[in-house]
C-alpha cells in the first residue's frame, strides 16, 4: 500500500451486461494534490465514481480510501470521502443550511455542530451570505458551490467531483475550479473528473481514462509536455 495515497484503485473492473465499462483500472490519487481524471463521454468516469461511493458493488480488485479498504471497512472508507455528483444533489425547496445540516445528520454530526460546520464550509466556498436562502434562489455556479460545501461538511480527506462545471458559464466554471484547487491547500485531496482539457494545469496529477482503461497517469507536464491536446489525441487515437 502506498502510504501517501488518498485513494487507491487496484485492478477494478465493471461490466453492464456485455458492455465492459471498466477494465482492470488501477490508479492512485496522492494525498493533498489535485488529480484530473480525463476522459471523453463514455470513458467510464461515472462508473468508477459509482464504485468508489458504493452505489455499485465492487466485485473485482480493491478500492482503498485513506488506507481503508472499501469492502472490508466501508464505514471508515466512506467517512473520508466527499462527493459532488454530475446530477444535482440538493433539495431546491430547502435552504442551503437545511440541505447541509441534513447531510451532516446522515454522517452522525449533532445539530449544533452541524450549524457551526455549515458556516465554516460555506465560508470555504465563498457562499456565507446565502446560508438562509432556498437553493432554488441560487445561480448554477452558487448551487455547485453549495454542493461542494455539502460534500465537505463531514471533513473528508478526499473530494471526488464528476464533471462539476457542466452547464456553468465561463466565470462560474473558473470560480468552481479555483475554489476546488484551493481546497488542496487545506489538506483535501481532489479527484476531478472532466472531459475539458482547459481545466487541467501542467502541475496537476493526471489520469487518462479511455474506453474503460487507464492509458496514462502521472504529472500532466510529464505526460503531455506543453501540448495536452496533442498528447490526448495521440493516446486515444483521436477521441477529443
Ligand atoms: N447503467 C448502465 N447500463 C448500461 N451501460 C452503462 C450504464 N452506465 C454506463 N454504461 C456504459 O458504460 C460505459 C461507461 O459509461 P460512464 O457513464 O461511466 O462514462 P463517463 O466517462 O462517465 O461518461 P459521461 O461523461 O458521458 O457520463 C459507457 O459505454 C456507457 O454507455
Amino acid at each position: 500500500m502506498t502510504v501517501t495515497a488518498a485513494l487507491e484503485i487496484d485492478r477494478v473492473s465493471h461490466s453492464f451486461g456485455r458492455v465492459q465499462a471498466l477494465d482492470q483500472v488501477s490508479l492512485v490519487v496522492p494525498r493533498g494534490g489535485f488529480t484530473a481524471l480525463l476522459g471523453v463521454n463514455g470513458a467510464g468516469k461515472t462508473t468508477l465514481f459509482s464504485l468508489i461511493t458504493r452505489l455499485y458493488d465492487n466485485r473485482s480488485g480493491h478500492i482503498r480510501v485513506a488506507g481503508h479498504d472499501l469492502r472490508q471497512t466501508p464505514g471508515a472508507a466512506l467517512a473520508q470521502l466527499g462527493v459532488v455528483f454530475q446530477s444535482r444533489a440538493l433539495d431546491a425547496d430547502l435552504t442551503v443550511a437545511q440541505n447541509l445540516t441534513y447531510h451532516a445528520a446522515l454522517h452522525g454530526i449533532p445539530r449544533q455542530q452541524a450549524l457551526i460546520r455549515a458556516a465554516e464550509v460555506l465560508a470555504q466556498v465563498g457562499l456565507s451570505e446565502r446560508i438562509h436562502d432556498p437553493v432554488s434562489a441560487l445561480s448554477g455556479g452558487q448551487s455547485r458551490r453549495a454542493e461542494i460545501a455539502r460534500a465537505l461538511i463531514h471533513r473528508p480527506r478526499i473530494l471526488l467531483l464528476d464533471e462539476a462545471t457542466v452547464g456553468l458559464d465561463v466565470k462560474s466554471r473558473a470560480e468552481v475550479l479555483a475554489l476546488t484547487r484551493d481546497l488542496t491547500g487545506q489538506g483535501v485531496s481532489v479527484l476531478w473528473a472532466t472531459h475539458i482539457l482547459d481545466e487541467i494545469a501542467p502541475g496537476d496529477g493526471l489520469v487518462i481514462l479511455h474506453r474503460g482503461r487507464v492509458l496514462a497517469q502521472g504529472v500532466t507536464r510529464d505526460i503531455a509536455g506543453g501540448d495536452l491536446t496533442g498528447a490526448f489525441l495521440r493516446l486515444t487515437g483521436g477521441a477529443a
